[in-house]
């Protein structure tokens, strides 16, 4: 019988059988950060134990760090420990750093495509759920707890138990204006975010083929909130023309090998998957969170749904909930609300496609004045690219504050916090309650539909279409 890509990965990087449901698998490449790696290195010390393998490592400052300035102590004296401590433990342990003032520093997720670390086949892990995000290139790609970061540090393996397979496929093209994040969070509202525990994703189908690398890393970023382990696109010639002539991809001489090895790596004709879902990409429309879960969500164009049209009452009572927190009326408009911050950033859409994309939607308009909005690149070099092709120039025109790079309001542990009772259009990938600060509001949607948001005002329910993006 066929394999799929996630088994075939799984295969070719199994070391040891431990017992019926457990594998040991070993681990290409080991990304972390500051605040899933202090107690790792603290268990590692107290057991006298090495890192195997540091140069399979790299360590960035991301999730702690001012997007103000490039100060130690920008975002605070909480996070400075932070960072100090990373660094004390990368010397310590010879872990190559990007440091705030590195040229290649960035969020984690964005930097490793980057340098052309991340490849297909490879197994990749971090301290961090959006792990899944490399597995854009065909890398199995997942998460890990701080215990297991401990592991893969002193051994560069990891015990594994077999995930079960899931198939997203989504045919035909997307209309105009219909982007990356407008898919993922479509799937993510018809699958839930329970529907895919236990599953690794792998999405196909020609309006992911269409997709350029950047597009895919939005996709695969985000498969983790709907619970599944990891997501996966097989490589192809997008993959490969991506990566050709990054600083850590195959040298020349090895290119060629390498490529005819990437080139296997695809599920075969007749693997067979667990659940499949199939999607219509035609019908997708431009998405925007309406509560507190990314599977709470709809076209912007719908109105906010009304919770007695729901079949449980625990469902009514968590869309009430969600409503409630939102400060949102069963059955409005989304015109009606008022946006007072817009942030365009995140591993999920801080990429130059994405600035091009948000910059393409500024067409000359400005940030309404009462809307504070905030872009900010995944990386240095994201940054430097974006202001070398003028997009920073569109952005501060326009009224958007241009920011250093990191996680900055994707999550409250920075000095980027959407205040209490603030409605916040994002580019990133949560919603939780308190995600974004304390009692801040949250609606996930794509860079276009935010800038829209940003000139508007509001959270318009009328994008006009016009070729590269929403007006
Ligand atoms: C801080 C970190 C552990 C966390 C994660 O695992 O995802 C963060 O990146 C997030 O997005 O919530
Ligand atoms: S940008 Fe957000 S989701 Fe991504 S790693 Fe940072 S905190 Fe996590």
């Amino acid at each position: 019988m066929g394999m799929t890509l996630y088994e075939k990965i799984y295969q070719q990087h199994k070391v040891a059988t431990m017992n019926d449901s457990t594998d040991l698998l070993y681990i290409d490449f080991h990304f972390i950060h500051e605040v899933t790696s202090p107690q790792a290195f603290a268990g590692l010390k107290q057991a006298g134990r090495d890192v195997r393998n540091p140069v399979a490592t790299l360590a960035t400052m991301d999730h702690n760090i001012s997007t103000q300035n490039r100060r130690i102590d920008g975002a605070g004296d909480v996070s400075r420990q932070q960072l100090t401590a990373l660094k004390q433990h990368c010397d310590e342990f010879r872990i190559p750093l990007l440091d705030i003032t590195h040229r290649d520093q960035g969020i984690v997720h964005v930097i490793g495509p980057e340098q052309g670390i991340t490849q297909p086949g490879m197994t990749i892990v971090c301290g961090d759920s959006h792990t899944s995000t490399h597995g854009a290139f065909g890398a199995l790609a997942f998460g890990i707890g701080t215990s297991e970061v401990e592991h893969v540090l002193a051994t560069q393996t990891l015990p594994q138990q077999r995930a079960k397979s899931m198939k997203v496929q989504v045919d035909g093209q997307l209309p105009a204006g219909v982007t990356a994040k407008d898919v993922i969070l479509a799937v993510i509202g018809k699958v839930g975010t329970a529907g895919g525990s236990g599953y690794v994703v792998e999405y196909c189908g020609e309006a992911i083929e269409s997709m350029d690398m950047e597009e895919r890393m939005t996709i695969c970023n985000m498969t983790i909130e709907m619970g599944a382990k990891a997501g996966l696109i097989a490589p192809d010639e997008v993959t490969f023309s991506y990566l050709e002539g990054r600083p850590r991809a195959p040298s020349a001489q090895q290119w060629h090998r390498a490529k005819a090895r990437w080139k296997t790596l695809k599920s075969d004709a007749d693997a067979t998957f667990d659940k499949t879902v199939v999607l219509d990409a035609g019908s997708i429309r431009p998405q925007i969170t309406w509560g507190t879960s990314p599977e709470q969500v709809m076209a912007l164009t719908d109105r906010v749904p009304d919770p007695t049209q729901f079949d449980t009452s625990d469902l009514q009572r968590s869309v009430a909930d969600a409503l409630h927190y939102m400060g949102l009326t069963p059955g409005s408009a989304l015109q009606d609300y008022p946006v007072d911050v817009v942030f365009i950033g995140s591993c999920t859409n801080s990429r130059l496609v994405d600035l091009r994309q948000a910059a393409a939607v500024v067409k000359g308009g400005r940030v309404a004045p009462h809307v504070r909005a905030l872009v900010v690149p995944g990386s240095a070099q994201v940054k430097r690219e974006a202001e070398a092709e003028g997009l920073a120039d569109i952005f501060k025109a326009a009224g958007f504050e241009w920011r250093e790079p990191g996680c900055s309001m994707c999550l409250a542990m920075n000095d980027d916090i959407v205040p209490a009772g603030k409605r916040c259009v994002s580019t990133s990938n949560r919603n939780f309650e308190g995600r974004q600060g304390r009692m801040a509001r949250t609606h996930l949607a794509s860079p276009a539909v935010a800038v829209s948001a940003a000139i508007h005002g509001y959270l318009s329910s009328t994008p006009l279409v016009s070729g590269e993006g929403l007006i």
